[in-house]
């Protein structure tokens, strides 16, 4: 049974769904980590596949940029596919001044200038947090790798070119580790329908000093956020 935005069936995924943003990494993956990996979704050229790793089933899939993307799949795949874990692995600009580029950062909060949240709980706040489980087996999975990684709040952001510049060295002094787009998003919708999520990024670049990872090593930063993700996978 499909859903208006996954043309999977039934069984089609596993329990554990890796979500990087953009589809054409969830194919590098699934074609490069996985076994016997299968496409199971491709809507809007959307991809999603599902293999085995040491064993382990998983599945791969991308979920677009910004948190109503992110929305639509993470609710899908949770409510239509009965998916019980969702590890975003996502690029995400560096903010604090001993965060460098090709840094790992574990996304322990997400604060966000996005409503959706609020509006879960009648404007309220809404703490958007990772699930413990899966954030202790990321980050034990890092140092069992040997993968220096950070712990802490980022900032989900609905607006890549911010108007002023000065915002990152007010996140900064809050303590902000990184921005990207879709967190606070994805720990919204597990919160509202009992999956558990978790997002962990590289750093591409620093908003604040402007360095930017060379591409032909974004790649190799990539993989290693990859395999930190694949090993956090219980059986
Ligand atoms: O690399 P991904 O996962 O897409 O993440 C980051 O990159 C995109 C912006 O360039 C946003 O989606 C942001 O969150
Ligand atoms: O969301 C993102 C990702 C990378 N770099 C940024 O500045 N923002």
């Amino acid at each position: 049974m499909s859903t208006p935005h996954i043309d999977a069936n039934n069984g089609d995924f596993a329990q554990t769904v890796l979500m990087p943003g953009d589809p054409l990494r969830a194919q590098y993956i699934a074609e490069n980590f996985l076994d016997d990996a299968v496409k199971v979704a491709g809507v809007r050229n959307m991809y999603g596949f599902t293999g085995t790793y040491k064993g382990k089933l998983v599945s791969i899939m991308g979920s677009g940029m910004g948190i109503p993307s992110m929305s639509i799949y993470a609710r899908e795949l949770i409510v239509s596919y009965g998916v019980k874990n969702l590890i975003r692995i996502g690029t995400c600009g560096g903010i604090g001044s001993d965060i460098k580029i090709r840094d790992v950062i574990f996304a322990q909060g997400a604060s966000t200038d996005s409503n959706v949240n609020r509006a879960r709980v009648r404007g309220y706040d809404f703490s958007a947090i990772a699930d413990f489980d899966l954030l202790l087996n990321g980050v034990n999975a890092a140092k069992e790798l040997g993968i220096k990684a950070k712990v802490g709040n980022v900032f989900t952001t609905d607006t890549f070119y911010q108007a002023d510049n000065t915002f990152y060295q007010e996140l900064d002094k809050l303590g902000m580790l990184a921005i990207d787009m879709e967190t606070a998003g994805l720990y919204g919708v597990a919160a509202e329908y009992g999956a558990k999520a978790m997002a962990l990024f590289t750093v591409s670049d620093h908003v604040i000093t402007g360095e930017a990872t060379p591409s032909e090593e974004r790649q190799s930063t990539f993989n290693e956020m990859v395999k930190i993700a694949l090993e956090s996978i219980e059986a």
